[in-house]
């Protein structure tokens, strides 16, 4: 399929990022290899959603700290971006929402890069972004808005399954609607989890699993758990971040305590209980 023919699709990862890893970058390569390789789509941009404080998982540090860690792990790529609307929320923000935000914001791009185009030769996000993907022959004001997918590793895809968790419809939404990009992580079967799901087994065809060959067990738990001990961390994610990490002293065995003994938001608000 020719390239200006292509579905041109954003990733949206949403997570903790507490702190963010090389693998949660990694994520973003493996899976936009993946959908361009189908030959049917055109990554255009990636966007890191950490989620707010008010999510409340245990150990979770300030988010204006974790999007700063984000920014600097993102200063080097030229698709991959931060977007702190969901972290600036008072109240833990479901991620079929924050999804819904952002593909109205896609909506909103394209049809102002649409009135730019026609009333003024404005260069709108959009089209900057086509450059920044080498793709500047197309005019995105005469193709439709890209797709928005969730981008997860698979164990978010085996959370939908915890009790109280996830609301039905949310997940009806997010993959009926948008589309689900998973990448493998061990211990985790995301193909024999889809099957064994009637709501993913209906829209298996927009749940894309991406088979991550070079198994990466790097998790933000292991490496605030290090970091907590004195260990070295270094190549486990950027040096910028890691730079950051330290001259802030931002994990400790006082931060690993925030929020212990308090329930996540999601149960909070599934159960009708309180902290
Ligand atoms: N090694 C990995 N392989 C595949 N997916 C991953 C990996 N690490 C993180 N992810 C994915 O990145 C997203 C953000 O995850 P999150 O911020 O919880 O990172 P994490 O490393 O799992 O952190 P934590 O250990 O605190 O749970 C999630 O979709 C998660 O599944
Ligand atoms: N019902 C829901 O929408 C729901 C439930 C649990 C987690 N989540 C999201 O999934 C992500 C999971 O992050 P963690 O793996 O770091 O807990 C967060 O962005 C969180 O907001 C959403
Ligand atoms: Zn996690």
């Amino acid at each position: 399929m020719a390239l200006q023919e292509r579905i041109k699709v954003v990733l949206l990862a949403c997570g903790s990022f507490n702190p963010i890893t090389n693998m949660h970058l990694r994520m973003f390569e493996l899976a936009r290899d993946y959908l361009e390789d189908t030959g049917r789509y055109q990554v255009v941009k990636g966007i890191i959603s950490p989620v707010g404080d008010a999510y409340k998982k245990k150990g979770l540090i300030e988010a204006l700290h974790r999007v700063e860690m984000a920014r600097l792990a993102t200063e080097t790529s030229n698709w991959i971006t931060v977007d702190d609307w969901e972290s600036q929320q008072a109240e833990w923000v479901e991620t079929a929402k924050v999804v819904r935000h952002h593909h109205a914001e896609l909506f909103a791009d394209k049809n102002q890069a649409e009135v730019d185009t026609v009333r003024f030769g404005k260069r709108s996000r959009l089209e900057e972004n086509d450059d920044i993907c080498q793709s500047s022959s197309i005019d995105p004001s005469r193709t439709a808005a890209p797709e928005l997918k969730l981008l997860c590793g698979a164990d978010v895809l085996e959370s939908f399954s915890v009790p109280h968790l996830w609301k039905h419809d949310d997940i009806a939404e997010i993959v009926g609607r948008y589309g689900l990009v998973c990448i493998t992580r061990s211990g985790c079967d995301a193909e024999k989890f889809v099957y064994q799901s009637d709501v993913l087994h209906k829209h298996r065809r927009n749940i894309h699993i991406v088979r991550e060959w070079v198994t990466n067990e790097i998790s933000a738990t292991h490496v605030r758990r290090a970091l907590c001990r004195g260990q070295s961390v270094r190549y486990l994610l950027p040096d910028h971040v890691l730079d950051y990490i330290h001259h802030l002293g931002l994990y400790s065995d006082e931060s690993e305590k925030k929020n212990a003994n308090v329930i996540l938001a999601p149960l909070q608000r599934y159960t009708g209980t309180a902290d």
